[in-house]
């Protein structure tokens, strides 16, 4: 059972390409209606709206990059569920996964199959091959797919607090 109070972390592709951004809003806006996503600025096209206030004028970009990483690992160790969405491969993205696995927090990994340029298809290995029993991957082609089997994570795993 969700609520209004369930904190989701949504992750999303930002510096590794911004081809699916309109996939994160649709999934963000959906996400939205079974709890707070913490992350919603990954669906927008202005990036940095939630961590603007935090920057003083005239910080240099590895400032700003230290405000981003703080803000989001606050958010993580501060949410019930992970939700990302890995079919452009983010550095950022594998490493907030990391994270979460470490955490212990229910994942779930949402995954478009295709071609990668060496031919190989599939998610990495390190995503796929977690096995753990709040950890899963989900292979889907259409986003219509993506409500019931979000909302079926969500029932199996509610937040614990
Ligand atoms: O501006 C940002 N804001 C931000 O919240 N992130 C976090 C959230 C995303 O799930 C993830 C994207 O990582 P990357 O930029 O390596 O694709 O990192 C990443 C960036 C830029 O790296």
């Amino acid at each position: 059972m969700t609520t209004e109070k369930t904190k989701i972390y949504f992750c999303g592709s930002i510096r590794a390409g911004r081809q699916d951004a309109e996939f994160y809003r649709r999934i963000i806006a959906m996400l939205s209606k079974h709890g707070q996503v913490l992350t919603e600025h990954i669906g927008l096209d202005d990036l940095m709206t939630p961590h603007l206030a935090k920057f003083p004028a005239g910080v240099d970009s590895d400032e700003k990059d230290k405000v981003i990483h703080d803000v989001d690992m606050e958010w993580l160790h501060q949410a019930h569920v992970v939700i990302a969405e890995c079919t452009q491969p983010s550095v950022g993205v594998g490493f907030e996964l990391g994270v979460a696995w470490k955490l212990g927090l229910p994942t779930l990994a949402l995954y478009r199959p295709q071609k990668t340029s060496n031919g190989v298809t599939g998610i990495s290995a390190m995503i796929n091959g977690c096995k753990s029993d709040s950890w899963r991957v989900f292979n889907y082609s259409h986003f219509d797919e993506l409500e019931p089997k979000i909302l079926e994570f969500l029932e199996k795993f509610p937040p614990k607090s």
